[in-house]
């Protein structure tokens, strides 16, 4: 079982529905209505499983090309008690539906905000008020129900055909290579995910780790300290990206991803010397 940001027609749909073909007993999708109640849902779970015993997985966005992270996800990330087991991208091309066939009755353009962040140029070009919306999918299905030609929705060209609305405009991203990566998380734990999951990948190129990572110490020299750990076991680093540690301001946490290394336990050892707090996030597939 599959919770992800609904409702039907989502990005976060798609995403899941790719992740559940590797998935052998858990294809059945839940819609939620917010990033949040996905992290909740799991945090609630006891012991990783639904009351019929399958495993109980989560599908969230964590990173966009034009946009950059969904800060959200990477906050609940380091909050909750979750794993990542897996991550895929994802091109988005976003339409513009509505229940008017003409563009020119639009005022107001509904959406999520990184879709609509994503459409800025377009949508300021046309001088439309914007309303955020908690997804795409949303947004699609509001305008269907109001009924209203000034409403126009941003999200994908399937939601037309889901909610009887007309396509008025096709590929309207600011940047045409938009794609946005997602991630299947679990509660933290177990080996019995590894027995449902069937990636089919050897290839240790496709296998990466996330950590997030708070310095004991702010000092000149304290990140360069960590990232020499790095460099002394030889690993690839592929992402480095810094959030507020929300406790004090001008202080930060470190979410680092990088390639396959064979003794975690090693590197924890060597980076215990310079940070304060270290959540293991996972090893997990590229898809
Ligand atoms: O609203 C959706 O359809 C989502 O799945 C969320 C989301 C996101 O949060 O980034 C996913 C892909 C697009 O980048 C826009 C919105």
């Amino acid at each position: 079982m599959i919770y992800c940001l609904g409702p039907m027609g989502s990005y976060s749909e798609k995403a899941a529905k790719l992740f559940a073909e590797h998935l052998k007993n858990s294809e059945e999708i839940i819609y939620c209505n917010s990033i949040n109640e996905i992290f909740e849902k799991l945090e609630k779970l006891e012991n990783s499983k639904c009351e019929d015993n399958r495993l109980v997985y989560g599908v969230v966005p964590s990173e966009n090309s034009i946009e950059g992270s969904v800060t959200l996800t990477q906050d609940l990330l380091m909050e909750t008690n979750v794993n990542i087991l897996a991550e895929i991208d994802i091109n988005i091309e976003h339409a513009l539906v509505s229940t008017s066939t003409n563009k020119n009755t639009i005022k107001r353009v509904l959406s999520h905000p990184q879709a609509l962040a994503q459409c800025r140029n377009y949508i300021n070009s046309n001088h439309w008020v914007t309303e955020t919306m908690e997804s795409t999918a949303l947004s699609a299905k509001t305008i269907a129900e109001k009924q209203d030609k000034e409403l126009s929705a941003i999200c994908s060209e399937a939601n037309a055909e889901i909610y009887d609305l007309n396509i008025l405009d096709k590929n309207i991203q600011d940047y045409k290579n938009n794609q946005t990566r997602f991630l299947l998380i679990s509660k933290k734990q177990n080996k019995e995910y590894i027995k449902d999951i069937n990636f089919g990948i050897d290839d240790l190129k496709k296998v990466k780790s996330t950590v997030i990572l708070e310095l004991k110490e702010n000092r000149a020299g304290s990140l360069y300290d960590v990232l020499g750990e790095f460099k002394k076991l030889n690993i690839d680093l592929s992402r480095i990206e810094s959030r507020p540690s929300k406790t004090k301001l001008g202080t930060y946490v470190f979410y680092m991803d990088f390639e396959y290394y064979e003794n975690m336990d090693e590197l924890f050892d060597k980076l215990d010397k310079w940070v304060s707090k270290l959540v293991y996030l996972g090893t997990y597939f590229v898809l």
